[in-house]
């Protein structure tokens, strides 16, 4: 299913979050189609099996932490099987140079593309990461994982508009926003800048996060 230009919306909840499991990202999806997103994005067999439901293109992850690697956005090959088997047409990945329990990143994109016939969505923090990915074979390029990594460090409260730009300038793969778009204007200022999509998460499907926003920028101490 192709990934129309758009608004991508990402339906997660970790499990210390009450709207955690499949029947509310499921809803989450159906209110994002109804909404006019493009497609969803979701985390774990569960929940990926539930979203397929709002019959749009899903981006599967898979996250999976450890104690010893940084890596957790469907961090190998098994990870990204479980996704792709639960129904997800594209698979994204952490493609950050970082150490990993598995194989590299440009092994995982090859092996994902050619044994499981999935797109790849490369989840990036910088433009050489971003270039490396592509040449790899990644079929997107997504600024998820700017402000997230040391090499991005402090994380600014505002999304990486700059790494949109650079990345739009010198790949011919789509690149996606995601990471902190939380207006509509960040929004518009992505697409201005050469983004294909966006992916907005916590501001749409985060009623705790945006909740706590209110309460502390707008409610008297
Ligand atoms: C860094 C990382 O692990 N990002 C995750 C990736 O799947 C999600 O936790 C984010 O919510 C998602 O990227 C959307 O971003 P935002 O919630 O800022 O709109």
């Amino acid at each position: 299913m192709k990934l129309e230009k758009g608004l991508i919306v990402s339906c997660q909840a970790r499990a210390d979050n009450p709207l955690h499991g499949p029947q509310f990202m499921g809803a989450m999806a159906l209110a994002a189609r109804d909404g006019g997103a493009v497609a969803i994005r979701a985390n774990g067999p569960d929940d990926i099996a539930a979203v397929k439901a709002a019959g749009l293109p899903v981006i599967g992850i898979h996250k999976v932490f450890s104690d010893t690697f940084p890596v957790y956005i469907t961090p190998d090959f098994a990870a990204a099987e479980t996704i792709v088997t639960a129904g997800a047409e594209i698979v994204a990945l952490d493609c950050t140079p970082r150490p990993r329990a598995g194989e590299a990143s440009d092994v995982l994109i090859r092996r994902i593309r050619a044994e499981l016939g999935a797109e790849v969505f490369a989840d990036i923090s910088t433009l050489d990461e971003g270039l490396a990915a592509a040449e790899s074979g990644a079929t997107y390029v997504a600024t998820t994982l700017s402000g997230y990594t040391e090499a991005t460090q402090p994380k600014p409260d505002m999304p990486d508009l700059k790494l949109i730009e650079a990345l739009a300038s010198r790949l011919s793969v789509p690149v996606i926003a995601e990471g902190r778009y939380n207006s509509p204007d960040l929004v518009r200022q992505a697409f201005e800048a050469g983004a294909y999509a966006v992916v907005v998460g916590t501001m749409i499907t985060n009623p705790r996060e945006i909740t706590r926003k209110f309460v502390s920028g707008g409610v008297p101490a």
